[in-house]
């Protein structure tokens, strides 16, 4: 330790001299080879470790930074730094044998949802950790859903944190099956706890190393000098092991020949192999390059999930999940989504992301998906339909950027100098944007309903231009970051409390405003009461600007129905036309409607953002626009002031539409003595408890045993054992049951608990933490919706 940090002090964090040549590989590595990877999960489980394991692992850093000490590549952030968790998405290109992964590390908090959202969609492959001990978290159905949304065409697993107390394979595998994340997830490598007796632990032995099942690798690690933290391969061929009678045959052989079973079902090819194989185990000596191209295919097919386990902050397991990421993930050749008409000094290119740096300007984070992007290529914004300039191309390691000439296609790097463009866009050579089929890469994204604002005071009166320019860019590069007029003052909306406070500090450090952030306020919303639609129709007759204008509108609104989703960018709603087709918002902007039925669609705007009621937005509401006309020489404006006038009277007299507040879960860990008054207080303040559980041991987060089917275990190997000895130490008595830790697991309204760090510390003498992540909204009951009322000066 000492050595490391004289070391560190002396040297800082290096990166290796190689790490610009790997960099710089990027630019000619064929693309087959190239693998654009996201790093996901749950808050805390251990990416941005992993990260810097894996940088470690390439030779990238010479000696590895730690979250704890403020010191990783990816989180260069200070408010990352000071924290220690990640806020936004870092990517970093990894030379790994014959591969370049372009790795992005993603954050965890549920807050900062809006930077998993935009790198999935850039992504072929991903690696979705668990934390050993919690197992599958909200965040992890959070981030597999959006996989699930965005197509991501391969996934990993890794359990992580296999040395920590508490920790369980067994239960982190069950957890997958019981939470429907995969019917299949297929164990390659076997954690090791004693290389001289067993694979799993039968006491507080720790974990030394582990056992890649499919390539007879054995990875221990050298405890003695874990400064250095070097890896040795202990075990080579089968023959070898069989010959040494080693204690980790019989559940290597097991593992193994599940594996080579449930591979053979799903792969007839494999069995022909396997059943051809003249050995007398053929289980043990079936040959890893038999198997691997196999298990690429099935993962390529989703027909299986591979799963990995080790201990990042150890570099337990790091080097063989590399390998497996080169082996087994999507490149951009597997996945070539670009419409792209085959000819030459053709580009596509999706901006992922688009940054800002006070020295450097404007970032534009992009994918190839189709061409060569050369500096010199003019670009053309399909969704504003503005031609852009390139000045710089560069390709992105963290923090730091390299100048190029070029971005070969599947490659990720930086563009600087664009003007106009959006997270989300997509970008063509301005040759070919006549094309037709040329049009946005992939679905287009937007951010999901914020739940809480916060008025933006501005120093003095001469500051309030400037504080609008830094919102509206720090909008550009945070799409779920908005804001408003309201009674003339000044709000700024996010998706929560831990999220504007961020923004409370980029809004001064990053962009120079000049303005703090008020107190902060719930958002809450208003949604249509009735579930069968309303439609009503109106004629508008008035004069504008002197002359006629005469419309007609007919619409219907109902209530979504559960299994149908709003548009993030109608803030959670549907405007569908007459054939049931839904309407964009975003194609509002980009002159995608016929002229009055734009007008049209913009009148619908002040209702939906102010219902008549309650004055708060509508959200989960469906409106229908069933038929519209204008009469000849009527100004588009009689279309808009028609289809206003119509909803605002369907929303009035419908009686009044349900109230919904945004709702959070928490998970607080405590010890056992404060146990009772952070449940009491959680309660009082409209807490549902959901769970109580010793820590590691909660069914809700894990998913038991009992709870697996309806997916069936299909032959999976699911090891038997590899959970750590019971949280409390045996033989320090009545200390260690009031030092132990519960978890309460709890759903509570947002609005109580804003001020819970304070509270929590109050009722646990500082010995309690918390998580928590937004579930969405729920509708209040009456006296509730009173009280809200009353809050908002509106009952
Ligand atoms: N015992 C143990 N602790 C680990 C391991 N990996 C990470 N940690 C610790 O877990 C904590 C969170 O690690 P991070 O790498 O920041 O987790 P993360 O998933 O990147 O966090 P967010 O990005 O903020 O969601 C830190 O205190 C790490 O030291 C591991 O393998 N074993």
């Amino acid at each position: 330790m000492i050595a490391r940090l004289v070391r560190n002090h002396i040297f800082g964090r290096q990166r290796c001299p190689k790490s610009v040549q790997h960099v710089l590989r990027t630019l000619h590595t064929d693309a087959a080879n190239i693998r654009n990877i996201a790093l996901m999960a749950h808050i805390d489980s251990g990416k941005t470790t992993l990260t810097e394991s894996i940088l470690h692992a390439s030779e990238y850093v010479s000696n590895p930074g730690s979250v704890d000490s403020g010191s990783t590549t990816t989180d260069f952030l200070p408010a990352e730094r000071e924290r220690g968790i990640t806020i936004q998405s870092a990517s970093i290109p990894v030379h790994w044998k014959k591969w370049i992964f372009n790795l992005i590390d993603t954050p965890g908090h549920a807050d900062f949802g809006m930077e998993v959202e935009s790198a999935s969609r850039v992504v072929d492959g991903a690696v979705v950790l668990l934390d050993g001990v919690e197992g599958v978290e909200a965040q992890t159905r959070g981030v597999w859903s959006q996989l699930n949304r965005h197509q991501v065409p391969t996934r990993l697993l890794f359990i992580n944190k296999l040395d920590r107390a508490g920790s369980s394979l067994r239960n982190s595998i069950l957890s997958v099956l019981s939470n429907h994340l995969h019917p299949r997830p297929t164990l390659l490598c076997l954690p090791v706890a004693s290389f001289d007796t067993t694979l799993y632990q039968t006491g507080d032995s720790g974990l030394e190393g582990i056992v890649d099942i499919v390539r007879w690798r054995a990875f221990k690690w050298n405890t003695t000098d874990a400064e250095l933290m070097q890896e040795e391969v202990i075990t080579g061929t089968p023959e070898e092991l069989l010959s040494q009678n080693h204690p980790l045959l019989p559940e290597i052989k097991q593992a193994r020949t599940d594996l080579i079973d449930l591979l053979s079902v799903h792969s007839p090819e494999l069995m022909d192999e396997f059943l051809s194989l003249d050995t007398s185990d053929p289980y043990l000596t079936l040959p890893s390059t038999s198997i691997v191209p196999h298990l690429r295919q099935l993962t390529l097919r989703k027909e299986i999930l591979p799963v990995f386990c080790g201990a990042a902050l150890r570099h337990i397991g790091t080097k063989n999940l590399m390998d497996y990421i080169g082996e087994l993930l999507a490149s951009p050749v597997d996945v070539n989504t670009a419409k792209a008409p085959a000819k030459r000094g053709f580009v596509n290119v999706l901006a992922w992301k688009v940054g800002w740096d006070k020295q450097k300007g404007w970032m534009t984070f992009v994918r190839v998906y189709g061409g060569t992007l050369t500096k010199s290529t003019m670009l053309y914004n399909t969704s504003t339909r503005q031609k852009e300039r390139i000045s710089k191309l560069m390709l992105c390691y963290a923090a730091e950027h390299k100048e190029v000439e070029e971005l070969p296609f599947g490659s990720v790097g930086v563009i600087f100098g664009l003007r106009y463009t959006r997270t989300g866009d997509t970008l063509v050579s301005a040759s070919s944007s006549s094309d037709p089929s040329v049009s946005s890469t992939t679905n287009s994204i937007s951010a999901p309903p914020a739940t809480i604002s916060a008025s933006v005071v501005s120093q003095s009166q001469s500051d309030i231009q400037g504080v609008q320019n830094a919102l509206n860019s720090l909008s550009r590069t945070d799409p779920s970051v908005r804001w408003t007029e309201e009674d003339g003052q000044t709000l700024v909306h996010g998706l929560g409390a831990l999220h504007l406070e961020i923004v409370d500090g980029r809004l001064r450090e990053e962009f120079g405003a000049q303005c703090t952030l008020g107190k902060r306020r719930v958002s809450y919303k208003e949604t249509f009461s009735k579930a069968e639609e309303v439609a009503e129709s109106m004629t508008w007759d008035k004069d504008v600007l002197g002359k006629p204008a005469r419309a007609f509108v007919e619409l219907s609104v109902r209530r979504l129905a559960e299994d149908e989703n709003g548009l993030d960018e109608w803030d959670g709603n549907l405007v569908l036309d007459a054939a049931g087709k839904p309407l964009p918002a975003s194609a509002i902007d980009t002159g995608k409607f016929p002229l009055d039925l734009l007008a049209l669609v913009q009148g619908l705007r002040g209702p939906l953002s102010a219902s008549p009621h309650s004055a708060l937005p509508i959200t989960g509401t469906c409106i229908t626009i069933k038929n519209y006309s204008s009469a000849p020489g009527s100004p588009p404006a009689a279309l808009a002031s028609a289809s206003s006038a119509i909803l605002r009277d369907i929303l009035k007299n419908s009686g009044g539409g349900e109230l919904l507040e945004p709702y959070i879960k928490v998970k607080v860990s405590v010890p056992e003595t404060y146990m009772g008054k952070v449940v009491k207080d959680l309660s009082e303040n409209n807490g549902e408890i959901q769970e109580m559980a010793t820590d590691g041991t909660s069914l809700s987060s894990m998913g038991g045993a009992d709870e697996v089917a309806p997916f069936s275990q299909d032959g999976l190997y699911i090891p038997p054992g590899w959970m750590s000895p019971s949280a409390v130490p045996t033989g320090q008595g009545e200390q260690a049951l009031f030092n132990q830790k519960r978890s309460v697991y709890a759903l509570a309204p947002l609005s109580k608990m804003l001020d819970y760090q304070t509270r929590l510390r109050a009722v646990s003498g500082g010995q309690a933490t918390f998580e928590m992540s937004n579930i969405g909204f729920r509708q209040v009951d009456p006296m509730r919706r009173m009280e809200i009322l009353q809050e908002l000066g509106r009952a």
